[in-house]
């Protein structure tokens, strides 16, 4: 065996082949030779990619990880699938046995060596919330059965909390002691994960000293990483950041310790924060979806595609006055066709533009507030008008049902956010825009939808329409609550001090008086829909969540939290991947 510093080279077996294996610098390769000692094809794996070293024949399953052949040792990896058009990733796993005893210790102790020198930050203990009741109620076994034996082959120990209230993970993380903790993770959908959002943001606040409500601060970054097992009903913060909604996958980029910024919107209401978004602001149709699926949670998943049929076939269309920040257009578009994969460009540029070197932050600092400040009218635009659905959504929001999303041309952690408006027009017209989602036509290519890059974005009712506003605000609020109050799941919108009480988000239950009287003639939201008089005023879809206010200020703060992904991987480059199952094969 030759060894230096950086180079281990040496003849092992797999199986009945002989191999040349080395490892050098971040790569470990093993090549196939042929009785006359000619090389054949060579499977290479990163070091940043390996899961585990393991003594002997060993499996995943710890209970049949007893067999400690002295000359073998067990290589676990990331390894790349199909799963219809997207890369899935699977653990690999390949037994090498080795002429000697001593050889085979050699191997284990460098390949571990070289996980620890070039992967310094893997975590090492998380917290993991389980969701029992999201999506098809199956987190506890999705956890238990394929992400609990990943973690523990790849030593990372685990504090689980099986939640048994909404808004339990959030309050923990932004309550409890977290020493210790490389980061959180929860298992279950969207709402999961914005309770782990609100969590990591408020407290790094805190922590921080930083007011949340203000909308014109520059809120400090979470270095708390969060992760997604997806165990939900849209799964869409998942899919957008890592491609796929698998469990494996998604615990693989965990295990490795990827890390992904994200771009997160603040929501304010008269310069409170009401909540944060990242994949979609939405009013009118996507807010009146959320609002009618909300009675059918006991339907699962399906309860989006019967309520989005029911709000389609009442096509409503309501006023309102939209007021955007630009963000500078010579850095990108919406309409440029530039997927944000991994590794994007735009993303790596943005960031050096978000944090420049410590020395010149104050004077960003200061452009921001100048920035985002009320009586920087030039800047902004406006545009008044009766809107089918205004949107705005700080990535793709690409998901099952919409494999491209809402924004196909999104970044991630660009610091911007696509703001989309799409005008009154006839019921065909929006049924194409609709169904463009999910095929490869440009669903911004339709002469009653624009499309806008932003940093900021306010909404407002047009003049005049305050008196209705009220009324029908106020119905709004009592319908919300209705929805929270369905069995079980109650909305993430409850008003609650956190800890001293400081951060404290403006929600449903902070009503204005004769609000409890309003509240008694509660009707049906469908029926509120299609008969008598139409609303004046849609509601606010955040994330999944429904808001207790029309009028918004919105802003994006550019790579605010991290997560445990690298973004989606260039689906051409798993095309040559292909033939040797994912594995680099090189010639
Ligand atoms: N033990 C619990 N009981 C009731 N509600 C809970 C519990 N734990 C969490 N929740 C709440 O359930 C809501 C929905 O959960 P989750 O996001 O996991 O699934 P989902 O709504 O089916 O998926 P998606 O958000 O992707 O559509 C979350 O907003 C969360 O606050
Ligand atoms: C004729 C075919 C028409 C098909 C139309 C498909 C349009 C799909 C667009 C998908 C946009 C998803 C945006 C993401 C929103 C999530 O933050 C949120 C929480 O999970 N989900 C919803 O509000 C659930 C919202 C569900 C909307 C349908
Ligand atoms: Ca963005």
């Amino acid at each position: 065996m030759e060894t230096d510093s950086v180079k281990v080279d040496s003849s092992l077996w797999v199986g009945t082949k002989r191999y040349r294996a080395v490892l050098s610098g971040w790569y470990f390769n093993w090549t196939e030779l042929d009785k006359k000692n000619r090389e054949k094809k060579t499977i290479s794996v990163p070091i940043s990619e390996v899961v585990a070293v393991a003594e002997g024949k060993a499996e995943v399953q710890p209970q049949k990880r007893a067999e400690d052949t002295d000359r073998d040792f067990t290589l676990f990896y990331v390894n790349r699938t199909r799963g219809g058009k997207r890369a899935l990733w699977c653990l690999g796993r390949t037994e090498f046995c080795c002429p000697s005893r001593d050889l085979r210790d050699q191997w284990v102790t460098q390949l571990r060596t070289a996980l620890k020198t070039h992967c310094p930050s893997r975590p090492r203990r998380l917290l993991v919330f389980v969701n029992p009741y999201g999506g098809k109620k199956r987190a506890k076994q999705v956890y238990r059965s394929l992400v609990a034996p990943l973690f523990e082959l790849a030593g990372v120990s685990t504090h689980v909390v099986v939640t048994e209230r909404a808004n339990q993970a959030r309050d923990h993380i932004l309550k409890k002691d977290l020493t210790g903790f490389d980061g959180v993770i929860c298992v279950g959908g969207d709402g999961m994960f914005s309770e782990l959002l609100h969590g990591v943001i408020g407290r790094t606040q805190q922590e921080a000293g930083i007011s949340e409500h203000d909308p014109t601060v520059m809120l400090q970054s979470c270095d708390l990483h969060i992760g997604i097992i997806p165990a939900g009903s849209t799964d869409c913060v998942c899919f957008a950041t890592v491609g796929v909604n698998d469990p494996v996958t998604s615990a693989l980029h965990i295990i490795i310790g990827d890390s992904q910024p994200l771009d997160v919107c603040s929501v304010h209401h008269h310069n409170t924060l009401v909540r944060y978004s990242v994949s979609l602001v939405g009013y009118g149709f996507y807010g009146d979806v959320l609002a009618e699926s909300e009675r059918l949670r006991w339907m699962g998943p399906l309860r989006y595609d019967l309520s989005g049929c029911l709000v389609y076939l009442c096509n409503r269309s309501y006023e309102g006055v939209v007021q955007y920040l630009p963000a500078d257009p010579q850095l990108s578009s919406p309409r440029d066709n530039m997927r944000c994969l991994s590794g994007c460009r735009v993303c790596s540029e943005s960031t050096e533009m978000l944090f420049p070197h410590s020395d010149s932050c104050s004077s960003l600092y200061s452009r921001q507030l100048s920035q985002y400040s009320i009586g920087s009218e030039g800047e902004w635009m406006s545009v008044e008008g009766r809107y089918r659905c205004v949107s705005l959504t700080c990535m793709s929001s690409s998901c099952p049902r919409s494999p491209k999303g809402l924004s196909p041309a999104a970044h991630l952690a660009d610091g911007t956010g696509d703001l989309i408006l799409v005008q009154d027009t006839d019921p065909l017209g929006f049924l194409t825009y609709l169904h463009r989602h999910t095929t490869s036509k440009d669903q911004f290519d339709l002469p009653f939808v624009e499309v806008h890059r932003v940093k900021a974005v306010r909404f407002t009712l047009p003049p005049g329409e305050e008196d209705d506003y009220h009324d029908e605000e106020r119905e709004r609020q009592s319908i919300t609550e209705g929805a929270q109050g369905t069995p079980k799941m109650a909305c993430n919108s409850d008003v609650e001090s956190y800890g001293d009480g400081s951060q404290q988000y403006l929600a449903a239950e902070q009503e204005e008086p004769g609000m409890k009287d309003r509240r008694r003639k509660r009707r049906n939201f469908l029926c509120g829909l299609c008969c008598s008089k139409p609303p004046a005023v849609s509601v606010w879809n955040c994330d999944g969540e429904l808001l207790p206010y029309t009028e918004i200020f919105c802003k994006v703060h550019g790579q605010l939290v991290r997560l445990f992904a690298r973004g989606i991987e260039d689906e051409e480059g798993h095309e040559e991947n292909k033939s040797c199952k994912g594995r680099c094969v090189l010639h």
